[in-house]
């Protein structure tokens, strides 16, 4: 009888629990929210937006015939295409809207002047990150920097951060040059063979997996190759295969992906502790240490041992290394992709890109890191690569104090807060007319390209959680595109559809097919 009575209040404490978090808690966020006067599209229980979400997207972009002519002006214009349902309830809700991920509300923001009077009202440290994508995306990122938060992100910021300056990263475009001069011997096979269709994302992307694995963790033998394979298998489960994030039991909807995905994440985990270990048991013996970025945040991480009295265990450095492979080569990858596909379709660039290598970096086969800076056009392409074809989509976060905006209402602790970098990247109300198309010389003077809101332009996400590898990737960006296209040039394949999606970054549907040429 005793049990029984034990048994029924576990169950009714049970059932009082899961009704707080999937009904009460979120219902009391959206009330508040709403008695601020923010709309959005009506939700269902338990799917919130999410069938509205998921629709197949019958918005289809211009064929590579289209691209390939002059009427390039609208064929940039990827809203409507990567993210339909938000296009689709901006036009009945606004810019700042709410809606629903099965029972977790989030405030939706595509509006900068909104972003600026939230955000400045909070410093780094408060900012959390939503709690229904940590605990689905763990096997992935772990607590690394990008899912900490607190005290906690001040200390793994701090001692991640030094391994990034301009000085260390240095040391690393060796192996940068060495990975894509690999890439390009296969590609001069390839073209030698007759055939000169290559599909350069996929290329590119194993290559900044391998440089990746080397900056970060020094290793280019097997071990780096297998943890590399696993992270990419990993990404594909968490990201390819329909899911129902935010929907209560929803992860059990797949139960076989669900448990591959940990089983996954745990053997990643049990690989890098193994080279964790290693290196430093080697690092006590030899006193030198590797100028990767596991090295540097080994002595950064003794340093701030000797200072703080406080380190980041084995456990926490593992982390750190899957975010560095995760955050750091896809999206590096996408962005020279993105480019070459703009460059291939705008030659008039190409052209003016060579002609600046040609004066800045000669002939020389050694590439100087000092005179990268002076690749202006470069780095105008860049910037408008990442605008048009941001590689993270969106930006994320969670209100963990009550925020006041303007005095006049109330943002509350707990509300999740999606930023559709996307959306505001292709507003016209903030770039004007010209917004869809591709011109790099919109930043020649203006760090903002032109945008009339310094918050419309976020490719590296905003304030104190800013990106931390953001140095890395200019300058692998800009050694890979110095090698490239110094050696060849690119024009777009006729196989080439114009379809980018969203698989937590912004990529090409179908691969980027270039037909590419070796340069005399
Ligand atoms: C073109 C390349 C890249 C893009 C577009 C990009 C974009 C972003 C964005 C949008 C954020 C979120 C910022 C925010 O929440 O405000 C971020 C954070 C982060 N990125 Fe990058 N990233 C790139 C390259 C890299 C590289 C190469 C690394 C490291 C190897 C890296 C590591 C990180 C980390 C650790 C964070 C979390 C920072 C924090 O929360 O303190 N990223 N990145």
């Amino acid at each position: 009888m005793e049990i029984l009575v034990l048994l029924y209040g576990a169950l009714a404490l049970a059932i009082l629990k899961l009704s707080f978090s999937w009904w009460i808690s979120p219902f009391k966020t959206h009330q508040k929210l709403k008695t601020c006067g923010f709309g959005g599209p009506p939700p269902s229980f338990p799917l919130g937006n999410i069938q509205e979400i998921k629709k197949k997207n019958t918005n289809t972009l211009n064929s590579s015939s289209t691209l390939n002519s002059s009427t390039t002006t609208t064929t940039h214009d990827i809203h409507a295409t990567v993210f339909p349902y938000f296009s689709r309830w901006q036009n009945s809700h606004g810019k700042v809207f709410i809606y629903w991920l099965g029972t977790e509300p989030f405030l939706y923001i595509a509006e900068p002047e909104f972003l600026k009077k939230m955000s400045s009202e909070v410093v780094a440290k408060k900012w959390g990150k939503p709690n229904v994508f940590k605990n689905d995306r763990k096997p992935m990122f772990g607590n690394g920097l990008i899912m900490v938060e607190g005290n906690e992100w001040f200390h793994h910021r701090h001692v991640v951060a030094p391994s990034f300056s301009p000085i260390n990263l240095k040391a690393m475009a060796s192996m940068m040059k060495e990975s894509t001069e690999q890439m390009m011997e296969r590609w001069i096979t390839q073209i030698n063979s007759s055939n000169r269709e290559i599909d350069v994302e996929k290329e590119i992307i194993a290559t900044a997996g391998e440089i990746i694995a080397t900056t970060s963790f020094g290793m280019k033998d097997q071990k780096a190759r297998e943890i590399c394979e696993k992270l990419r298998e990993l990404q594909m489960i968490l990201f390819k295969t329909t899911r129902y994030v935010g929907v209560p039991f929803g992860k059990w909807f797949n139960t076989k992906k669900t448990l591959e995905a940990w089983k996954l994440g745990k053997e990643i985990d049990k690989l890098l502790l193994h080279v964790i270990t290693n290196r430093k048991d080697s690092n006590n013996k030899e006193k030198d240490q590797k100028e990767d970025l596991l090295g540097l945040l080994l002595e950064a991480n003794r340093k701030v041992d000797e200072k703080l009295g406080k380190t980041l265990s084995t456990r926490q450095l593992v982390d750190e290394c899957k975010t560095f492979f995760f955050a750091g080569h896809e999206t590096t990858a996408l962005a020279i992709s993105w480019t070459l596909f703009l460059l291939a379709v705008h030659e008039d660039w190409q052209i003016q890109l060579r002609d600046e290598i040609r004066e800045v970096v000669g002939d020389n086969r050694e590439i100087d890191t000092n005179a990268l800076s002076s690749l202006k056009k470069m780095k105008w392409v860049m910037n408008e690569a990442v605008r048009l074809y941001p590689p993270a989509p969106n930006v994320q976060r969670q209100v963990r104090e009550d925020i006041k905006v303007d005095n006049n209402f109330t943002v509350p602790s707990g509300t999740n807060i999606w930023i559709d970098v996307v959306g505001m990247h292709h507003d016209p109300t903030l770039w004007g007319d010209d917004v869809n198309e591709f011109r790099p010389e919109r930043f020649m003077d203006d760090v903002n390209g032109g945008c009339n809101h310094k918050m419309g332009y976020l490719p590296f996400g905003f304030g104190g959680r800013m990106c931390v590898g953001r140095s890395l990737s200019f300058m692998e960006y800009k050694i890979v595109l110095t090698l490239l296209l110094s050696r060849f040039s690119f024009k777009l394949s006729p196989t080439y559809q114009h379809q980018p999606s969203i698989m937590l970054s912004l990529r090409p549907t179908h691969g980027i097919p270039l037909i590419v040429e070796t340069l005399i």
